[in-house]
């Protein structure tokens, strides 16, 4: 098959080298849009109103959003306001906060005129390092699929379990978690993906099955609350998930529900994998279920469904009315119940050891 399927790309630069493309995610499955970001503002947006999201990306698009505020105005106090805009927008992915560090480390000792330039180089960098990373994630998460599928007798499809979405539409291409069904499906080790949902945004079933018909592997939707049930039935043969953050101590942050289906997979004794880039290790949390930052977003989320009309229509229900809701957007994972990290540079415990062992350059700098 041919892999430049998985690396549809989610951000680029458009001819004219200064406007950001992107693909308008709150409009799947429904449509598929192009949205043009020509502002710091309009990549603000993108970022906080989920135009764009999954770590990865988010990252990405921060970097093009501080190469967009330096393309109006290079000044010092235009480094400063752009990160803290882009930085405000969405608190938990770390990936955001690692671009515009880097972005901000690199382009400030610049003289104003380079400035411009030289941040939307290293944001089309990161961007391309991204898809080789996510390449490099899929290869390692392959080899544990390959490994069930041996484990099964070969007798039938590997049957793997997915939260969220983690695909190439998470990332700039190729995604993190799904990166290895993507390799397996491409080389002939037969997989059926079990797509959770994702209320209330929908992740799951607005996005990754999109991407599983647009790379053509067997899936199918269910509820968020269905995984517990298939696990103890023997019908989930290994769940992978990706991040937004992992704590020093391995401790892994990710969409609202993952814990449940980590607590669900340790009871059953069915291996859960969370796959990450390195830039999504956040060095300075010792403790990730005490100290990472969840973010709290709109009881609208929840309160508010988008389908498809019997006269082909898309709108937006109200299905809760006079009732509170609300929306804490991601849960943690302790370690414990994770059974290994999937990196780019293989898979490791996770733990402080798992990932100094992996890291110990990246793990000694913090
Ligand atoms: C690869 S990014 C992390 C993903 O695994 C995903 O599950 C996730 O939580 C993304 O959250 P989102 O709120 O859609 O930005």
């Amino acid at each position: 098959m041919d892999e430049s399927r998985f690396t549809r790309r989610t951000v680029w630069l458009e001819a004219d080298g200064r406007t950001v493309g992107i693909l308008d995610q709150t409009r799947l499955p429904f449509e598929t849009v192009d949205v043009r970001l020509t502002s710091l503002s309009d990549a603000e947006t993108a970022i906080r109103d989920m135009l764009v999201r999954g770590a990865p990306l988010i990252g990405a698009v921060g970097a093009y959003g501080m190469a967009l505020a330096l393309a109006e105005d290079p000044s010092d106090a235009m480094i400063a306001t752009a990160y803290d805009r882009l930085f405000a927008t969405r608190p938990t992915a770390i990936n955001l906060r690692w671009a515009l560090d880097d972005l901000r480390e690199r382009v400030a000792p610049l003289p104003e005129a380079a400035r411009a330039d030289a941040a939307y180089a290293r944001a089309r960098e990161i961007s391309d390092e991204d898809v080789a990373i996510n390449r490099a994630i899929g290869e390692n998460a392959f080899r544990l699929i390959e490994a069930r599928y041996e484990a099964i007798g070969r007798s039938r499809p590997v049957e793997i379990l997915t939260h969220c979405n983690a695909g190439f539409l998470a990332t700039v291409g190729w995604g993190t978690a799904l990166a290895g069904i993507f390799l397996a499906h491409a080389r002939g080790i037969p997989v059926h993906v079990w797509v959770d949902e994702t209320r209330p945004r929908s992740q799951g079933a607005y996005l990754t099955a999109w991407e599983m018909r647009w790379a053509g592997v067997p899936h199918t939707v269910i509820a968020d609350n269905a995984g517990g049930h298939l696990m103890q039935h023997g019908r989930v043969d290994m769940c992978i998930v990706g991040t937004d953050r992992v704590a020093a101590n391995g401790d892994v942050c990710n969409k609202i529900g993952t814990y449940l289906k980590a607590l669900a997979a340790h009871d059953n004794g069915v291996p859960f994998y969370v796959a990450l880039p390195y830039p999504t290790i956040d060095w300075r949390i010792a403790d990730g279920v005490r100290d990472i930052p969840i973010e709290e977003r709109s009881a609208t989320e929840v309160t508010v469904v988008r389908g498809r009309l019997p006269d082909g229509g898309i709108a937006d229900v109200t299905v809760i009315e006079d009732s509170p809701a609300a929306n804490p957007a991601f849960d943690v994972t302790p370690g414990r119940l994770v059974t290994g990290l999937i990196t780019e540079r293989g898979v490791c415990a996770a733990s402080a050891e798992g990932l100094r062992g992996l890291y110990p350059e990246r793990a000694a700098a913090e």
